[in-house]
């Protein structure tokens, strides 16, 4: 799908969104302020129309059908509680509006009270409460209407570091409980990797890659992705041998490392670019067996508790960055100014591809649904 306002610098808003998702999935939108996130969730939940494609949930087209009769709710990092009512009205106050009999309300109130662990609370007015707990009756009053889809806007957004953390656990194990499919937004690079399924990492209103979170981490489809998602080390070369077991790239220096089998076919003579994660490199203080390795002098050394991350100018240029455990491993622990070579293992390095072009195909999004989606943007 596409959405364009009309007065975005550089295009739409969102540029080509095409996407499957799982029913009972939990799946995030995760890219950086402006990407197109928003916008992407408020055409899903009915409060946005879009410029071109189709939104379809269970095969039916949503496009044109009012918010209320879409079967989606949607949570907002601002509660929006009333405050004059109890924990439970909250709760109740939806199933109230369109009639349910009154023992039912009263055992589906008691029931995701319960599941949100807020049954003892029940009688308490919104003030009353943390942060955390608002945020969980909030959901509750989402949940209880036991919508197809549960669409969550930052919600965590406006709780401290520790009560983030604490309620991306929480939301993940009730995701778990009531098998609700949820579509969450977030910048957050690590709350995505806590709890997601799948994450669609997003960049310019577009999708660079759809993946389950280890495979965004450890085989980042882009440079972008790579970026956004931890820390990444880039390292460019042309491929000087290439075939189904992997090749050689030359840096430009007369130093090669090999590389190994990427998803897209390259051949010889092509400029690739490789990225590899800063714990997944070894420092030493000469070379260090057959792996891939670099020369370089040590620029910057941060003491970070659980490990050490050295900055390092390599011959080629580039500036790499490692993590060594504070563990007592480490075979050098090296100062500024230093020799050192850093080496990994090649399964370890990985070729990235090239940023995608509007409008995005996502086939990577395809091929990685676990079945036959409930929810499709296209
Ligand atoms: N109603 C609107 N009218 C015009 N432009 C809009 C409107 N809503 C969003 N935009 C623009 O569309 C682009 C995408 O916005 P969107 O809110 O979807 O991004 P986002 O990824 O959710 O960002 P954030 O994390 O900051 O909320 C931005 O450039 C934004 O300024």
């Amino acid at each position: 799908m596409v959405k364009d306002f009309g007065g975005v610098r550089g295009g739409a808003a969102v540029r080509g969104v095409n996407l499957t998702i799982a029913e009972g999935e939990f799946f995030s939108l995760l890219g950086p302020s402006g990407c197109g996130k928003t916008t992407t969730l408020r055409m899903i939940a009915g409060f946005e129309e879009p410029s071109g494609g189709q939104i379809l949930l269970h095969g039916r087209n949503m496009v044109g059908v009012p918010a209320n009769k879409r079967d989606i709710n949607m949570v907002f990092q601002s509660y929006a509680l009333f405050p004059h009512l109890s924990v439970a009205d909250n709760v109740a106050f939806g199933l109230r509006r369109r009639r349910v009999p009154k023992d039912e309300i009263h055992d589906r109130v008691d029931r995701i009270l319960h599941t949100v662990e807020l049954a003892e609370k029940a009688d308490h007015r919104p003030r009353q409460l943390s942060g955390g707990q608002q945020q969980r009756v909030a959901l509750a009053r989402a949940l209880v209407n036991r919508p197809r889809a549960l669409l969550l806007d930052e919600p965590l957004g406006a709780l401290d570091l520790k009560l983030r953390q604490s309620m991306q656990l929480e939301l993940k194990r009730i995701q778990r409980e009531v098998g609700i499919t949820f579509i969450y937004v977030t910048h957050d690079q690590a709350e995505a990797l806590t709890m997601s399924d799948r994450i669609a990492v997003m960049n310019g209103g577009l999708i660079e890659q759809v993946a389950c979170p280890r495979e965004v981490y450890e085989r980042p489809a882009t440079a972008f992705v790579a970026g956004f998602i931890g820390t990444s080390n880039l390292i460019s070369g042309r491929l000087t041998t290439a075939g189904p077991e992997g090749g050689v790239i030359d840096l430009g220096d007369g130093q090669r490392i090999t590389v190994p089998p990427s998803g897209a076919a390259r051949t010889a003579g092509s400029d690739v670019q490789l990225t590899v994660r800063p714990e997944k490199i070894t420092l030493t203080s000469g070379p260090a067996g057959d792996a891939s390795r670099l020369r370089g002098t040590v620029s910057e050394v941060v003491y970070l508790g659980t490990s050490t991350s050295y900055t390092v100018a390599t011959s080629t240029g580039a500036e790499m960055t490692v993590f060594q455990p504070n563990d007592g491993t480490a075979s050098v622990v090296p100062g500024r100014g230093d020799t050192v070579w850093l080496s990994w293992a090649t399964a370890h390095s990985y070729p990235l591809g090239a940023t995608p072009a509007a409008p995005a195909t996502s086939a990577a999004a395809d091929r990685a649904v676990p079945d036959s989606g409930s929810l499709t943007p296209s």
